[in-house]
């Protein structure tokens, strides 16, 4: 499973690579490099724009530079920019900086005094100001380049962070933050990427993989990954020949009220079409009718007239999903106290369960261990408060999940899945989920899997990950706006599908170039994340 590591594991695995390949820094530089070398004329494939390449003078700086001479060395239109922003200068900086006057070409100096060069809206930017090493707010000269850059227009490639992005923290002088189209970060995705607070310094990213020591990384601690295909293909389980319904569990979902009962069929839909063997939707009467003609397929138990009241479940439930459509009416929240006293089976909590929850924080104290609750931002902050930055949001989500010893998805782009004080982020899906409805066909499929006895920390990854995988397929035929809820469901089948069908095996283009083979197309071979 993909590692989301701190600076401080990368620059140790950066240390363990040289040791134990026995090369030096200059050459780990020189390599990676080359790589976004490789990544640009891929892409470029000679054209003759102009690619202004802007260096600090660490070793961001220096990477700049090995990409400057191998840009100029295929003869590419390049101009080289080195801010002059102080004395530190790492030795590598100063190595490809000689190597570059070797091939015969001066880096132009940005100091206080020289007018900053002209960018065009159609040249190229790669930005190697700074990465990791980023200690404090890029200020004086390096901001005004910053602002330059960003006011420029043209395409920016960052290398490995958008300079002024900080790893691990969050930023305070938002202007003084590149503003990159596509990053190319190295070895392992990077914690700053999947928080909406960062969202406008990099539009897209992905991960070089540049060979750091794999036993470092695989050894490495961490509490933060990112959930791929392969971490979730293993969960799923195939149907026996001999297998029958009653093996796949029963699933109940609780909720609705009158004008809300969308949410129930849209759920009850999820949760039958994930495969639970049973479903009951248990609903207030009003939407006996609705539910019975939307959704043939399940069972239905009423409880009061137009809401929520009684809360008296007489099916023998595997799991219970509760809350979508819910409402919060008076008589809501004393039945759902009753019932959560007395229920023993493991819980999915959304919309108005949790909403009732904040007004009543002790009530979390009842929620059986391992239950899940699936809360969008609002309702996250009902639950634990305001937060300071989305680092402080991923405290609280790590430190509530932990205390009461249940599953959280904070949902969201990379839906981030608490669990043990550990967090897991999906990497599925896009804007079309931000639909009316997707949040209760999320609960369904999440209580449908563990209806069929996948543990409710599976049911929290795959489900999430299948959710968002079916966005992405259907943008075969729809566009963002035409999605719908129900399309989620419709596209379950294709999700799982992908899931199972192996990776088409990817040529490196250079290969495919010296085979004769037909060309790769520039993206295969490296994951996007849009
Ligand atoms: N394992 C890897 O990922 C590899 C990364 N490489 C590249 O190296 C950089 C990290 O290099 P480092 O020299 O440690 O840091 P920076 O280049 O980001 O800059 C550090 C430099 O700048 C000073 N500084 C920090 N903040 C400011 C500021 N606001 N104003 C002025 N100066 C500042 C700091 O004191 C240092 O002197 C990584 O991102 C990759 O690009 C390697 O190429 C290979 C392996
Ligand atoms: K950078």
């Amino acid at each position: 499973m993909p590692k989301i590591l701190s600076v401080k594991q990368l620059y140790a695995a950066d240390t363990a690579t040289v040791k134990k390949n026995d090369i030096s820094f200059i050459d780990l530089m020189e390599h990676v490099g080359t790589l976004c070398f490789q990544w640009i004329h891929d892409r470029l494939q000679g054209d003759p724009i102009t690619i202004q390449i802007f260096c600090g003078t660490g070793n961001n700086g220096g990477d700049g530079l090995v990409i400057a001479r191998h840009l100029k060395q295929y003869g590419y239109n390049v101009k080289t920019h080195i801010i002059n922003c102080g004395n530190d200068r790492s030795e590598v900086f100063l190595k490809n900086y000689d190597r570059l006057k070797e091939i015969g070409v001066w880096a132009e100096m940005i100091t206080c005094e020289s007018e900053l060069p002209a960018v065009s809206e159609n040249d190229m930017v790669v930005d190697a100001i700074f990465g990791l090493g980023l200690s404090r707010k890029p200020e004086n000269l390096i901001k005004k380049v910053i602002e330059h850059i960003n006011g420029s227009n043209a395409f920016v490639l960052s290398i490995d962070f958008p300079s002024g992005l900080y790893a691990e923290k969050s930023v305070t002088d938002t202007v003084s933050v590149v503003k990159a189209y596509h990053t190319l970060t190295f070895q392992t995705p990077k914690l700053a990427f999947l928080l909406p607070e960062n969202r406008y310094y990099t539009k897209t990213w992905e991960v070089l993989d540049i060979g750091l020591d794999a036993e470092y990384i695989y050894n490495a601690k961490t509490d933060n990954y990112l959930l791929y295909k392969q971490d979730i293909k293993p969960m799923y389980r195939f149907r026996e020949k001999f297998s029958h319904k009653g093996e796949f569990g029963h699933a109940v979902i609780i909720g609705g009220s009158y004008g809300k009962m969308g949410a129930v069929t849209l759920s009850t839909k999820a949760a039958i079409s994930i495969g639970s063997g049973l479903v009951t939707a248990h609903i207030p009467q009003c939407g006996y009718q609705i539910i019975q003609t939307s959704v043939p397929e399940i069972m239905v138990e009423v409880d009061a007239e137009n809401e929520m009241q009684k809360f008296d479940i007489n099916i023998n439930a595997t799991v219970i999903g509760i809350g979508v459509g819910m409402g919060t009416h008076i008589e809501t929240v004393k039945g759902f106290t009753e019932f959560l006293n007395k229920n023993k089976v493991p819980l999915v909590l959304d919309a108005d369960a949790l909403n009732i929850i904040s007004k009543n924080k002790e009530l979390l104290k009842l929620v059986p261990e391992n239950s899940v609750l699936t809360p969008h931002p609002k309702e996250f902050e009902r639950l634990v408060g305001k937060w300071k930055n989305d680092y402080d949001k991923l405290k609280k989500l790590r430190s509530l999940s932990k205390k009461h010893k249940i599953i959280i998805v904070l949902k969201g782009a990379y839906s981030a899945i608490a669990h043990e004080g550990a967090l897991f982020f999906n990497s599925t899906g896009n804007p079309a989920l931000s639909t009316a409805g997707s949040g209760d066909v999320l609960t369904g499929i999440i209580t449908g899997l563990i209806a069929q006895n996948y543990h409710p920390f599976e049911a929290a990854k795959m489900g999430v990950y299948l959710h968002g995988k079916t966005s992405e397929l259907a943008m075969k035929t729809k566009v963002y706006e035409t999605f719908i809820a129900s399309d989620i469901i419709d596209y379950l089948s294709s999700a799982i599908m992908d899931l199972l069908m192996k990776e088409p095996k990817v040529v490196p283009q250079k290969e495919a170039e010296s085979k004769n083979d037909k060309k790769a197309k520039p993206d295969e071979g490296t994951e996007m994340y849009i």
